[in-house]
């Protein structure tokens, strides 16, 4: 799903009411009656409702909202935050139709603001999108009180304060919502965490906006849905055998460290690999015998350090299917040589993880011998480390997409909704995963899946995609079983299904 900017959605809006065709109240009232879809599904009649109004669009939806609630017979007070003069004509008109049904009242002042209690809703429609100047006044005095209240709060289509694709200046303030039900796409501040307090639990409601605009706007931002993820599944073909699938090599773990090779294997396996290899350090070979049977162990000749030689023989680095490397591994310099020997002899794009970005970090001339289409999977600490400090989450977003644009790799930011950079400067956010996930060796576990995925011939950008979905999606399963507090990585890839 493509994320558009303010503009894009304005003029999508405008598209929209010129070619469908429809009238800007009734896309208006559409819209209203997808949230109120929503919030009277979610919270029964006999909720006290508290409608705030700003003069714009979003107050129009707020007024809308307010008469469908009343038309459903919801026990509703209307608020309009009368900061200026003007009010938009969907506004004007709106109020009118509400004026039938209920007053408002009317806020100017701060001794106007109600007292809100525990068990209120708030419907925060102050601003929208339209937003273009930080909220001071009464509007901010207003925010400033609901936010302070502990009612519960629902923001229309974005809260009052929140701009919906820059950055939140410090000192701006803006509603910590609950919830926040947008209108047709994610926004961008949505995804980011930075503003997870002035987003909440966020759900999109189709209003049904020209799809044909949509299709033609150019945009480097895009949301993983359900579909699109389950559209780039292949299907395991009948006449197959083990070679069908690729042979996998994971270059993994070092003393003490193991068990992230070990987690990283189990995954690789469980995501459609038809033959694994993993070297790791002497020390590992019993372990990793013993708990995944269903590899072949590559021992290397150090004790305790992954150095390259082996006594047991194997193809030649070019010729497995995929090579991931990183997990456990640690920083020797002997480590450090043999990842420039991996980078340089692979000659097909790998999966970098954890340790080997490190390496990377400290001897950037590494870097340039990471073939094109590699996948490197930092955390924010670990890509700030390849890159620079950046000042707020939009800065870190053009970071990343240089990055990945200049070293022509594929950059998988891992957080809540991973950010995945491509070589051509888009990025794909994923919709799955959840907190439940922020636990030792998830990581490890998602290198076994790229790296599967690799040696079954998907393409590396489709293996990011739906490698990252995949592993949010089993993250979500186990935290379904488990609960989020109790999941541990290998949930994760016990939870593995590859359907959905
Ligand atoms: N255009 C359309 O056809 C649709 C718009 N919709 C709603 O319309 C919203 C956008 O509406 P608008 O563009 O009218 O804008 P808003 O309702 O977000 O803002 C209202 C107006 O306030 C002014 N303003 C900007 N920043 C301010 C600030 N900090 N303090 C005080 N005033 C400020 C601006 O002049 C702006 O036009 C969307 O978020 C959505 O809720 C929906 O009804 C769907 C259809
Ligand atoms: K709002």
């Amino acid at each position: 799903m493509k994320i558009l900017d303010v503009d894009q959605i304005r003029q999508l809006d405008q598209y929209t009411i010129l070619n469908e065709p429809i009238a800007p109240i009734q896309l208006m009232e559409r819209a209203s009656q997808a949230f109120t879809n929503w919030f009277t599904a979610r919270f029964d009649s006999k909720t006290a409702v508290k409608v705030f109004c700003g003069l714009g669009n979003n107050g129009g939806d707020g007024l809308a909202i307010a008469r469908l609630l009343i038309q459903a017979e919801y026990n509703v007070d209307v608020f309009v935050v009368r900061y200026a003069p003007r009010e938009s004509d969907d506004f004007a008109h709106n109020h009118r139709r509400l004026k039938l049904l209920t007053a408002p009242v009317y806020i100017e002042n701060p001794g106007d603001i109600p007292t809100l209690r525990h068990s209120d809703v708030v419907i925060d429609a102050i601003l929208g999108s339209g937003i273009s100047r930080p909220a001071e006044g009464i509007v901010r005095s207003v925010i400033e009180a609901i936010n302070r209240a502990p009612a519960t709060v629902v923001s229309v289509d974005i809260a009052s304060g929140l701009h919906a694709n820059s950055a939140t200046e410090p000192g701006e303030i803006t509603i910590c919502p609950d919830y926040t039900i947008t209108f047709e796409m994610p926004k961008l501040a949505m995804l980011l965490p930075g503003n997870a307090k002035s987003v909440g639990e966020w759900h999109v409601v189709d209003i049904g906006l020209h799809q044909r605009f949509i299709d033609q706007s150019p945009t480097p931002y895009y949301y993983t849905t359900r579909d699109e993820a389950r559209l780039l599944l292949r299907r395991r073909e009948r006449f197959s055998n083990k070679g069908t699938f690729g042979h996998a090599l994971l270059l993994v773990g070092s003393y003490g460290k193991v068990g992230a090779g070990v987690l990283a294997a189990r995954a690789c396996l469980r995501s459609g690999v038809g033959l694994l290899t993993v070297q790791v350090p002497r020390c590992g070979y019993g372990i990793l015998q013993t708990a995944v049977p269903e590899v072949i162990c590559r021992p290397d000749v150090h004790e305790r350090l992954l150095t390259g030689p082996s006594e047991v023989e194997g193809p030649a680095l070019a010729d497995y299917a995929a090579v991931g490397i990183g997990p456990g591994i640690g920083k020797a310099p002997e480590t450090a040589r043999f990842l420039r020997e991996v980078l340089t002899n692979c000659r097909k794009p790998a999966v970098v993880d954890a340790d080997a970005l490190n390496l990377l970090a400290a001897q950037r001339d590494l870097m340039g011998l990471l073939p094109e289409n590699s996948i490197l999977t930092p955390h924010p600490k670990e890509f700030e480390r390849l890159t620079q400090r950046w000042q707020n989450d939009y800065d870190k977003l053009e970071i990343l997409r240089d990055f990945a644009q200049r070293k022509q790799v594929i950059v998988v930011l891992k957080g809540a909704h991973t950010a995945i950079a491509l070589p051509n400067g888009d990025v794909h956010f994923n919709s799955t995963g959840n907190p439940g996930m922020s636990t030792g060796g998830t990581g490890d576990v998602l290198t076994g899946v790229l790296t599967a995925l690799l040696a079954q011939g998907y393409d590396p950008v489709e293996a990011a995609v739906l490698g990252v979905f995949a592993h949010g999606h089993a993250g979500d399963l186990a935290a379904e079983q488990r609960g989020e507090t109790g999941l541990i990585a290998s949930d994760v890839t016990d939870s593995l299904r590859w359907s959905w």
